[in-house]
């Protein structure tokens, strides 16, 4: 049970991101274009707004590694766990870590499709733990989706207005 009043969340309406190290898997275009997608579908819901830095440190961090790879958790080669991600907070708070013994796929059948857990795990950066409803995205098992009609379940936009408040599209 985490009472909502101390549960770790982005006091600046402006949070920014920084891609540190790229899949092999996928351009570094569509590694973009898919977080981009990722980041509106959830600040479409609240009111807080992504920033986009090249360089220096960001509040969320994301980087492609395999097993260790920096902090104390290292990924487990390829299937298992996918990626992982911090809750808000300094220095590691809010990054996310992708897996790259995983073959990022973004549409294909083949391969793990980045575009879910992307949006599973900045889901975490931005405060959220997971969700035992099974159409959710912050349901701790990986399920395949078909990325023409991914989108956030009810289930986490309440869980995400419930932190940030709903966003007033006036
Ligand atoms: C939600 C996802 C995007 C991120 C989560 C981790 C997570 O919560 N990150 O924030 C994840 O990787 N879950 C595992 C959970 C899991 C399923 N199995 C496992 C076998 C071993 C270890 C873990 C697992 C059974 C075999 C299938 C393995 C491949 C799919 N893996 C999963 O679904
Ligand atoms: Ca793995
Ligand atoms: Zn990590
Ligand atoms: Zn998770």
């Amino acid at each position: 049970y985490s009472p909502l009043a101390n549960r770790a969340k982005w006091t600046s309406n402006v949070v920014t991101y920084r891609v540190v190290s790229h899949t092999q898997d996928l351009p570094l275009v569509v590694v973009n274009q898919l977080l981009a997608k990722v980041l509106k579908m959830w600040s479409d819901e609240i009111p807080l707004t992504f920033k986009n830095v090249s360089w220096g440190t960001a509040d969320i961090m994301i980087l492609f590694g395999r097993r260790s790879h920096g902090d104390a958790f290292p990924f487990d080669g390829p299937g298992n766990i996918l990626a992982h991600a911090f809750l808000p907070g300094r220095g590691f708070g809010g990054d996310a870590h992708f897996d790259d013994d995983e073959h990022w796929s973004y549409g294909s059948r083949r391969g793990v499709n980045l575009l879910s857990v992307a949006t599973h795990e900045i889901g975490h950066s931005l405060g959220l733990l997971h969700s035992s409803d099974p159409n959710a995205v912050m349901n701790p098992t990986y399920r395949d989706v078909d990325p023409k009609n991914f989108r956030l379940s009810q289930d986490d936009i309440n869980e995400i207005q419930k932190l940030y408040g709903k966003r007033n599209n006036s």
